[in-house]
């Protein structure tokens, strides 16, 4: 089996995809036709450039409008065929996609088509060369992988063979296990691509909104479990046409092809351990279970700033790292680490980034499993453990944006992790605040899917559909993900006018823009928040004029919420309270929720009202936003 990426998925000129293609470890490349004309080097140096970067080319793509075509068409097509047949023999590749017919002139009738697909595979043959046909979700006549392979049967010729594309399939939802009945052998090629729920025109959700296997909402697993079943052992390769990918870094969507092809061939043996084929072995992925601690990199002159910050909200200074100049913040559950090394991986975070979260630590099952599979999945886990003499090695992983994620499991070593490495004395209750609700990460737009592959095949996670907040300033889209304990909320900025973009900006890429914590009584963390000086974000009057006629609240609670400016939602699983403190000068803020019942939600609908008010504080404060 070999593991491939289409050069139409990721942005630059010929040369730096197959570079990015051959960095991220790739075996092949599928070289787009548009690719390779608009390159000013020749075929057969594109091809000495393939191999010598370790690659192979797996497919040359797309020859369009040739079946059914009448005369004089239909010999200008072959004609076009034998020049692309020359091309490869200059590449060094074998095998061609022809995919179904958009032509005017073309006819129908699976005999007429069989008829000219035969003999371009005899043709084809006649130099060692193979041809795969594909059926567009568009297309005229052919627009279904049962016509396509019901031709490719009929033609009859061994170079000539079916070409799956599991967007093709799913988007007109075709019953992907009628795939299990072709034969394995007659399948000579499969693009691999995911997209959004969205009802619009297939053409175009195609062309701009395709994505990698697993990060958009079709079930991939299932075509490729179909695919498996069939005992194809190939090439995968994914095919995506994407307006982000087109603009974004090529060496980082090359990196998600690879993780999303590994975890996608993962979850179909997981959900199928019968598949004849070797596929990779990787740990299960785990539910987390908690956030066991998450870690601030600060300079020595800005923690008392900080250090405040904690104190207004109710955390108190609960101890020092015994070697280290960490300090220990405390609350309920709730760890936090203030960290001011001048050396290692949280002061690099500061160089970089100013003020920020470095790291984040979860509670998992089996820390070494967790950094086993993400290995597998292509993240980086080598250097990442920094410890001192006498101290734990805590495994720990790069993220994306250069943050690290802490593993910790209640191993016998590991478990030790207060008692062993930190002095601690103990604290009060505080404000009442239980644990870590949700980690807001803040990123630009069009890395927001690199993140949200990687949390959810790094761990057994789900995400909810993305929802669209809008900022006075642009839009920001949301994208919940949730692991047993751990709940993220990823918010892509598509500008730097936003309050979320003008955050990334300040601390240069992406990171942490707010951290929610969990009460059980908002009303009894509201006052003792008052007494420890909490800044409270204010909402406007009209927010609650128009809560007040929203849901049918008691006047009485109803008057506290607006006291108070405690925000609030409702859907059928329960209710839910937020409270937000004032975002701090760098745009890092603080959120206190109540989920009551089984309230699953972030507020969204609160969203761009929480946005307008924090706007409103930040610009008062001197940030400059529009
Ligand atoms: O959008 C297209 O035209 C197109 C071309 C080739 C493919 O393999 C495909 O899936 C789509
Ligand atoms: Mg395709």
């Amino acid at each position: 089996m070999k593991l491939s990426l289409a050069t139409v998925s990721i942005a630059g000129d010929l040369r730096q995809k197959l570079e990015a293609i051959a960095a991220a470890g790739l075996d092949g490349v599928e070289i787009f036709e548009q690719d390779l004309i608009a390159s000013d080097v020749s075929p057969r140096e594109i091809g000495r450039m393939v191999r010598d970067s370790g690659l192979e080319i797996t497919l040359f793509q797309p020859f369009r409008d040739f079946e059914g075509l009448p005369e004089p068409l239909r010999s200008r097509a072959f004609a076009r065929a034998e020049h692309k047949f020359d091309l490869m023999g200059e590449l060094g590749c074998d095998l061609m996609l022809v995919c179904s017919n958009l032509h005017p002139a073309a006819r129908g009738g699976v005999d007429r088509s069989a008829a000219d697909l035969r003999e371009l595979g005899e043709r084809a043959a006649s130099r060692g060369l193979r041809v795969g046909y594909e059926a567009l979700a568009w297309g005229r006549y052919v627009n279904d992988h049962r016509d396509a392979w019901e031709i490719v049967r009929r033609a009859d010729h061994p170079a000539l063979g079916l070409v799956l594309d599991s967007f093709h399939t799913l988007a007109r939802g075709i019953d992907v296990d009628t795939i299990r009945q072709i034969p394995g052998d007659r399948i000579f090629y499969v693009h691999l691509a995911d997209a959004p729920k969205i009802d619009m025109d297939l053409l175009y959700l195609s062309r701009h909104f395709r994505c990698m296997p697993l990060e958009g909402e079709m079930d991939v697993v299932g075509f490729t479990r179909a695919v498996l079943a069939t005992g194809y052992d190939h090439v995968f390769s994914p095919e995506i046409f994407n307006d982000q990918f087109r603009g974004g870094v090529a060496g980082v969507i090359a990196h998600d092809g690879l993780r999303a092809l590994k975890a996608l061939l993962d979850a179909a043996r997981r959900a199928e351990p019968d598949l004849p084929q070797r596929l990779p072995v990787m740990p299960a992925p785990q539910q987390v279970q908690d956030v066991a601690f998450l870690e601030f990199a600060a300079s020595a002159e800005e923690e008392p700033d900080l250090g405040a910050f904690l104190a207004r909200a109710g955390f108190e200074h609960a101890g020092r790292h015994v070697s280290k100049s960490v300090s220990l913040w405390r609350q309920g559950e709730i760890n936090i680490l203030i960290n001011t090394e001048n050396k290692g991986h949280a002061h690099l975070t500061w160089v970089n980034h100013g003020t920020s979260v470095s790291e984040i630590a979860l509670q998992v099952p089996d820390a070494s499993a967790v950094q086993t599979r993400a290995r597998e999945l292509g993240a980086d886990a080598d250097d990442a453990t920094e410890h001192g003499p006498g101290e734990l090695a805590i495994p720990a992983l790069h993220s994306l944006g250069g943050g690290l994620l802490r593993l910790l499991d209640d191993g016998p070593e590991l478990r030790r992790i207060w008692e062993r490495d930190f002095a601690v004395q103990p604290v009060s209750g505080g404000a009442g605040l239980t644990r870590i609700d949700h980690i807001g990460q803040t990123m630009a737009y069009d890395e927001m899917l690199s993140w949200s592959l990687y949390y959810t095949t790094l761990f057994d996670a789900q995400k909810s559909p993305i929802v669209d907040v809008i900022d006075p300033g642009g839009l920001v889209r949301s994208q919940a993900i949730r692991s047993g304990g751990l709940r993220l909320t990823l918010n892509g900025a598509e500008n730097h006018r936003t309050f979320a973009g003008r955050f990334i900006q300040d601390s240069l890429g992406a990171s942490v823009q707010h951290v929610a914590f969990g009460t059980d009584d908002i009303f009894a963390t509201s006052a003792k928040l008052a007494a420890c000086g909490f800044e409270r974000l204010r909402l406007g009057a009209n927010y609650y004029a128009d809560l007040k006629t929203r849901f049918g609240l008691p006047e009485d609670l109803f008057a506290r919420l607006e006291a108070e400016s405690i925000l609030y939602d409702e859907e059928e699983g329960g209710s839910f309270f937020q409270l937000f403190s004032k975002p701090r000068r760098d745009g890092l803020f603080f959120e206190i929720v109540q989920r009551d019942g089984n309230h699953a939600g972030y507020g969204a609908a609160n969203a761009p009202y929480r946005i307008a008010a924090q706007r409103r504080v930040s610009r008062a404060q001197g940030m400059p936003l529009r």
